[in-house]
């Protein structure tokens, strides 16, 4: 079956294309899968996915690339055609759900509005389809009739999946969806996406920064880097054999959970200005196991050698832009040491 949504070459500019925020992006989201898109402030992940929804910024456009979803290319597609795909096909959940629901309006009559005008129902129908929603997801239909200042950070975050999900969209996208709540409720709001994921199927690409939030609920991920996806598979291939250097770095800067032996190595230096990149691999001027090709030529996605992966059946999907790719295993050993990551930028200069 061909995935739900498959991303290819993506391009988005600011400032009349002096700043490349993404650049060259692929991606792919099965049906049904949940991927987490991960990478440090800054890399793309939000102007990425503003693009996907097709809501960018004023100044901001897609240069290149394509977004097939279920078959059709949306950047094919006129503003209109794409507006009226909001909420129907695609359907976003922000970072504070505040901009999401709207502080004059009852939440019964937030989801009226989008159910009726949008998607056709009557009344009765919306009221009883908000009150599945809200169920859906873990709140009380009686909390229909309260205002959004009335529900608690993670409440309000639930209603705002809660609409997201009004139409039955095929693909959800949540931008930092748990950032600024705290721990606790960080996790219920986790597992109601995990609830929905294995109850309805829920396609949804999760963006946020921390990998531990990938692991616990996303079956796929994609590593961005610079205004690329350096990296992208099975959540446990991906976390388990790391097989870009950015990758190998950032789970190194993550306590290992199952083991006593902390690692914690930074990634010393900053990406680049995206006004202005590297030629070659981005990551280059920040990576140890940098060779003379990496400051020249881009790396392009390459998929794992099935020898690194015989027994496993998800091999085929997980990829790495590195030219060292079919070094990995031993790259990633070199990792693990703290000292392979200190002094680089020295090294390199
Ligand atoms: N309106 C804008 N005009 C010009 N440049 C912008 C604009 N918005 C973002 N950028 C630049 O685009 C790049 C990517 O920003 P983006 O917000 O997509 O990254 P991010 O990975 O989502 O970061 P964060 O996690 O901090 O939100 C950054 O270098 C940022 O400075």
């Amino acid at each position: 079956m061909t995935d739900l949504l498959a991303v290819r070459d993506l391009g988005v500019a600011y400032a009349n294309g002096r700043v490349m925020a993404v650049d060259g992006a692929d991606l792919t989201v099965p049906r049904g899968a949940m991927l987490g898109l991960v990478g440090e402030s800054g890399c793309g992940k939000t102007t990425l996915a503003r693009a996907l929804m097709g809501v960018l910024p004023p100044g901001a456009r897609v240069t290149r690339g394509s977004v097939v979803l279920d078959g059709t290319d949306l950047v094919a597609l006129t503003a209109a055609e794409r507006r009226a795909r909001l909420w129907r096909e695609l359907a976003f959940v922000p970072q504070t759900a505040m901009s999401a629901l709207d502080p004059v309006y009852r939440l019964r009559d937030q989801m009226r509005e989008v159910l009726c005008e949008r998607g056709g129902l009557s009344r009765a129908e919306a009221d009883t389809r908000a009150a599945e929603l809200f169920e859906a997801v873990g709140l009380h239909p009686r909390r229909l009739a309260d205002y959004p200042h009335q529900f608690s950070g993670g409440m309000r975050q639930r209603a705002a999946i809660a609409l997201a999900l009004a139409l039955r969209p095929k693909l959800v996208i949540a931008d930092e969806p748990v950032t600024a709540l705290d721990v606790i409720v960080q996790r219920q709001v986790l597992d109601t996406f995990r609830d929905l994921s294995e109850r309805m199927g829920l396609s949804a690409i999760i963006v946020t920064h921390d990998i531990s939030v990938v692991a616990y609920l996303c079956g796929h991920v994609a590593v961005m880097y610079a205004g690329k996806v350096v990296e992208h598979g099975p959540t446990e291939a991906v976390l388990q054999r790391p097989s870009h250097p950015y990758t190998m770095g950032l789970m190194n800067a993550f306590p290992d959970l199952e083991s006593d032996e902390a690692v914690l190595a930074p990634i010393e230096g900053s990406p680049p200005p995206l006004s202005d990149p590297p030629p070659g691999c981005r990551f280059a001027p920040r990576c140890p196991f940098a060779v003379a090709a990496c400051g020249t030529v881009v790396p392009p996605p390459t998929t794992l050698a099935a020898d690194h992966w015989a027994a496993d059946h998800w091999a085929a999907d997980h990829w790495a832009a590195c030219h060292r790719v079919a070094e990995a295993p031993a790259l990633r050993a070199e990792a693990r040491r703290p000292a392979t990551w200190q002094g680089v930028a020295e090294r390199l200069a």
